[in-house]
């Protein structure tokens, strides 16, 4: 099989922002078990926060206006006529002249429009002395300065974070819907690889490296893995496999067979598992030009290249973004790569997008890119290395000291 025409990555990412969506009906969950998951409604508060003006410090509510001018040598007096407790209304209404205590968090009271610290004042019987004045709003929270009531507080699409869920909470809302992870599996091919487990190696055979990898990624990126462990280099018995682990998930991995090679069925077996069948065959790429993009039904089908390096960098670039997709993820705005300056000259090719395993080292100057050189066959080289420097598909090569963008891999 020839890869007459490969795709460039921004056609491949196109092609999956295209094709794929989330195909799993919302689930409702409480918000304690959300974290991580992905918004699948928008969220309109129903409620102000706080839905009562608070004081953020231990003091005495005020009228701002009744502490103008007041300082050290000039106290201004004020009556004390109330003290505010804690998790109950504050009842009596604060006029002209008037000051009462309340604690930190405690309801302001009507006619209040700011506190003064316990720090500056001094308490004598039922008068109180102020020393410093405060300006209108001074250590207060007005009602609705956290949320506002019919603020859209999120959007569908925005993966829940811990403070998303303090948010939720603080606006009375218990559950949510998301979108239900994505179940992903792996299949390994190659009668070489055998499994991690094997204690004595025969000559010939490698421990299965590309399916704990993927299965890493994918699950720090919201997805429930399915191992479908390791299947011989025959059709019949690969095409089984994959069609019995298709059937149990959303996106099926192949690893392996993806190249030229006469045994190399993975396109076969994608093609096999229904239609419309491999929408991308070979990325424009270096490492990872092997790589397949199917779709079967509503389903994604990727086929990674053999070399580890190769298998997690194109699971990271392209995968990843397909779980995204599936989970109902809204594109990101902004670029989360950072950029740093390559320390040496690496040579590309026109028309392909090059990735460089990277150290990270923070100079005088900036933030450096180191290239940590080895065959795509190499999964040391990726523990050595930081980052993915990317050298885009326009350019020759990256001269020493010019910047380029690099994903951090984590
Ligand atoms: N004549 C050509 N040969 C190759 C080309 C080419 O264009 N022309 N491309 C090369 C590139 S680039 C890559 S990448 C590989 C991709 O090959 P396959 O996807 O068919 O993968 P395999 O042949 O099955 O394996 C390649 C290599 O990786 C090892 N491997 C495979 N699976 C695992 C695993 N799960 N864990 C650890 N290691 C694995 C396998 O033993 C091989 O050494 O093709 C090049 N050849
Ligand atoms: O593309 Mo292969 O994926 O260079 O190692």
């Amino acid at each position: 099989m020839k890869f007459f025409k490969v795709k460039t990555v921004s056609e491949t990412l196109s092609i999956i922002a295209e094709q794929f969506h989330p195909f799993r009906p919302p689930i409702k969950l409480p918000i304690t078990e959300a974290c991580g998951m992905v918004l699948a409604e928008d969220v309109i508060s129903g409620e102000q926060v706080p839905h009562f003006a608070r004081s953020t410090v231990d003091g005495f509510a005020v009228r701002a206006q009744d502490t103008y001018g007041a300082s050290d040598s000039l106290p201004a007096f004020l009556d004390i006529t109330s003290r505010i407790e804690m998790g109950r209304a504050a009842q009596v209404l604060l006029k002209e002249g008037q000051a009462q205590a309340i604690p930190t968090g405690g309801m302001l009271p009507a006619g209040a429009d700011s506190v003064v610290m316990i720090e500056h004042v001094e308490e004598i019987g039922e008068l109180l002395n102020v020393y410093r004045q405060v300006a209108p709003g001074e250590n207060v929270i007005r009602a609705g300065d956290d949320v506002e009531r019919g603020e859209l507080v999120m959007s569908a699409g925005h993966r829940l974070r811990p403070q998303d869920l303090g948010v939720l909470s603080a606006i009375g809302r218990t559950e949510v819907q998301v979108f239900p992870r994505p179940t992903i599996g792996i299949l390994s091919t190659g009668d070489e690889v055998v499994p991690t487990e094997k204690k004595e190696l025969a000559p010939g055979e490698v421990r299965d490296i590309n399916s704990v990898t993927v299965g890493a990624i994918a699950r720090q990126h919201g997805a429930i893995v399915i191992q479908g462990g390791i299947v011989r280099d025959d059709y019949e018995l690969f095409a089984a496999r994959a069609r019995e682990l298709f059937d149990q998930v959303d996106v099926l991995i192949l690893s392996g067979g993806s190249s030229v090679g006469t045994r190399d069925f993975t396109v076969q077996v994608m093609q096999s598992l229904g239609e419309p069948g491999v929408l991308v065959h070979g990325v424009a790429t270096k490492p990872g030009k092997p790589t397949i993009l199917a779709k079967a039904g509503d389903k994604p089908v990727m086929g990674l290249p053999g070399h580890p390096v190769s298998a997690q960098i194109m699971f990271q670039l392209l995968a990843v973004p397909l779980l995204e997709r599936l989970q109902g993820v809204r594109a990101r705005q902004t670029d989360v790569r950072l950029s740093a300056k390559l320390s040496r000259n690496v040579a590309s090719a026109v028309g392909r997008t090059d990735y460089i395993r990277v150290k990270l080292e923070e100079r005088a100057d900036g933030l450096w890119a180191i290239p940590v050189f080895g065959k795509s066959g190499l999964i040391s080289t990726l523990v050595e290395s930081e980052g993915i420097a990317e050298i885009p598909e326009n350019k020759e090569g990256v001269l020493e000291g010019e910047t380029v963008k690099v994903y951090l891999i984590q």
